[in-house]
């Protein structure tokens, strides 16, 4: 199956524009990698199975249409990029504070012609605004991350449904336990089930 085509198995109501994006994203990563390095050289030959799907991961779990988004440490732009092409109608901020990874960022969304993603060379802890989500892969462990972003949320009441969507991989269990004494709500699942998915989990906190 040709990599792009993976994600249409997924997600069948993909317009043409976003099935051409999906399609160009790669080629994009390709190319980008090898002047400045964003993901591993192995991975490159997988980035639909490796990145692109795993970001998507968060869009089997939460529909992000029409919120308003914060990833935080998105490196090349991973999960930001492939969602805000899956959600145009949902406004995305993709902070990192590695510059050269940013300059990647913004070639891809210029590439693409993607309007609702803005990239920014800036930490965590001094980003302003308020989201619904803040979302991230592999930055940090919960706790700090949680008190990077939980000023940058933008209602902790339960029917406005906000919080932080995180992937992450390795032994989570310890880490888990020290949000769970602060956030009682958090919950753990696996990625939507299937053999690329097998290893990492996404957590969510709401507030
Ligand atoms: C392991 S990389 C993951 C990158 C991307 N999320 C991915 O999944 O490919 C972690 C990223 O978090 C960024 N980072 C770490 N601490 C940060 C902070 N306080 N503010 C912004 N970015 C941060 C690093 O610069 C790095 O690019």
């Amino acid at each position: 199956m040709d990599s792009s085509a993976i994600i249409e198995k997924y997600f069948i109501d993909l317009s043409e524009q976003q099935k051409a994006q999906f399609k160009e994203l790669g080629s994009l990563y390709a190319e980008w990698n090898d002047k400045i390095n964003v993901v591993s050289r192995k991975d490159i030959e997988n980035i639909y199975e490796k990145h692109i799907l795993h970001a998507l991961a968060i869009a089997k779990f939460q529909d992000l249409s029409e919120k308003k988004i914060l990833d935080v440490g998105t490196g090349g732009g991973f999960p930001g990029i492939p969602l805000a092409i899956l959600f145009p109608d949902a406004e995305f901020t993709l902070v990192d504070s590695i510059g050269k990874k940013i300059k990647v960022v913004n070639a891809v969304i210029e590439a693409l012609g993607l309007e609702n993603v803005e990239a920014f060379h800036q930490r965590a802890e001094k980003t302003k605004g308020k989201f619904n989500f803040v979302i991230s892969r592999a930055v940090t462990r919960m706790k700090p991350f949680l008190h990077w972003v939980n000023q940058k949320i933008y209602s902790n009441k339960p029917e406005d449904n906000c919080g932080v969507i995180a992937l992450k991989g390795g032994d989570l269990e310890e880490e888990m336990s020290e949000i769970k004494r602060m956030y009682q709500e958090v919950s753990i699942s696996d990625y939507f089930e299937e053999e690329f998915f097998d290893t990492k989990k996404i957590i969510f906190v709401p507030f």
